[in-house]
């Protein structure tokens, strides 16, 4: 018996091995499609174009924009930790979900609300930057899913359309952790649209009522997370379902999240320090920093929601850094010589850096963008992280204590203090 969420056709490496899906015909199985058209995300076509030479390109594809580079790296990181401090629950083939909306029956068409406690405010920013896009300023969403794609899982989602009784014209979904592809089908035409890493994507017209759409298993070479906001259907906007529509709008906009203080810190004047409460984190504090063009400091922080302090705030440049550490991070040039062999050093600079200024003996390279992806993979003891002068290793640190490392340190001043200490010596 293998634990995994698949069920009839649907498998993953747990059980694709299984009873139940050796009784599957191959021929229902889906398998992998050799022949597509490329989109090219700067035209906006997967006919051919300066960057893309299709070969004889049969069909076009309407309705899908990607905005490449959507959020920062810091975003991203900060958005991965808040994600998964929720609970992921094994999902068919090989995905894992978090789904925050309402529950519906799609038989039946009926729709729960009881459960139903509004859209995790840690991503109230990311909507408000989605609602800054031209055409989307009405676009309302009213539910968020999260899906995890793991290689060693099999992880992908089979062609599909995303319910239309109860979903609107345009889905959103902000690809994370790893450069993918949304694969589209409509008849015997296949259509691969590039999603680079911390790219969002827009579909609707063509490409959500004509065209399928999937995630292909030989897509994901490494963790990916997608976030998918949906809008309601028409008939629940101003359609016979729209008492019920109204209900949904106001839940969602409800934050999971209690905001329980919202004060200016004195010691950065350009942060205000946010304490939450949620359901996954009973208090979790947060600094932000204002990005120049917010309201502060002209105006007192507001004190009862925090939809207003976000929807406030460009988000753009927002990032969040958790509580100092109450113990000594720092470990000196000479320091860190003596223990180097009881210590797991995770150096978090970029490959090139470490060809231009040295390594450290025994260190492990995870540039900072990809320790979301990695740390579950890292042994949590005697961590010391290294980067070019301390600064990202100290957010390393961070980010690694809210994962439950035991008082990871990092080498003061970085590879810099390091050669300035031993090199000619
Ligand atoms: O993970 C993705 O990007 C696609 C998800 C999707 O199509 C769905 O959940 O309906
Ligand atoms: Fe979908």
């Amino acid at each position: 018996m293998t634990i995994c969420g698949c069920k009839g056709i649907r498998y993953c490496k747990l059980c694709e091995n299984s009873d139940r899906v050796k009784a599957v015909k191959t021929e229902c199985l889906p398998q992998p499609i050799k022949e597509f058209q490329l989109f090219c995300v700067k035209c906006n076509t997967a006919l051919s174009c300066e960057h893309n030479q299709n070969n004889s390109p049969k069909f076009d594809i309407k309705g899908v924009i990607v905005y490449p580079d959507f959020i920062s790296e810091l975003e991203e990181a900060t958005l991965v930790q808040d994600i998964d401090r929720g609970q992921w629950v094994p999902s068919q083939s090989g995905r894992y979900k978090q789904d925050y909306g309402p529950r519906a029956n799609y038989k039946r068409k009926k729709l729960k609300l009881g459960q139903f406690q509004g859209l995790p405010s840690y991503s109230q920013y990311l909507r408000d930057r989605v609602a800054g896009i031209g055409d989307l300023t009405d676009f309302v969403p009213v539910e968020q899913c999260n899906l995890d794609y793991k290689p060693e899982m099999g992880s992908c989602i089979d062609f599909h359309f995303d319910d239309f009784w109860l979903w609107g014209e345009r889905l959103i979904i902000l690809n994370l952790l790893s450069d993918s592809f949304m694969f589209f089908n409509y008849e015997d035409n296949y259509i691969k649209v590039p999603l680079p890493r911390r790219s969002l994507i827009l579909m609707s017209g063509e490409s959500r009522f004509l065209w399928k759409h999937a995630i292909a298993r030989e897509d994901i070479h490494s963790r990916r997370i997608s976030v998918t906001f949906r809008e309601l259907s028409e008939q629940f906007l101003t359609g016979d379902r729209a008492h019920e529509g109204q209900k949904i709008i106001e839940l969602a906009s409800e934050m999971s999240a209690t905001l329980c203080r919202i004060s200016r810190t004195t010691a950065k004047p350009r942060c205000v320090s946010v304490l939450f409460r949620t359901p996954t984190a009973p208090t979790s504090r947060h600094i932000y920093f204002l990005p120049t063009s917010c309201f502060y400091p002209h105006t007192e922080p507001p004190k009862t929601s925090c939809t207003v302090y976000t929807s406030s705030c460009p988000a753009r440049g927002l990032s969040s850094i958790p509580e100092p550490p109450d113990y000594d991070v720092n470990l000196s040039p000479v320091a860190l010589k003596e223990i180097l062999d009881q210590c797991n050093i995770i150096d978090v600079r970029q490959p090139e850096e470490l060809i231009a200024d040295g390594v450290i003996p025994g260190a492990r390279n995870i540039p900072l963008g990809e320790l979301p992806a990695q740390i579950a993979d890292i042994d949590s003891e005697n961590v010391v992280f290294i980067c070019k002068s301390g600064m990202r290793s100290l957010r390393a640190i961070s980010f690694s204590i809210q994962y439950g490392f035991n008082k990871p340190r990092h080498l003061e001043g970085g590879m810099m203090a390091w050669n300035a200490t031993f090199q000619n010596k």
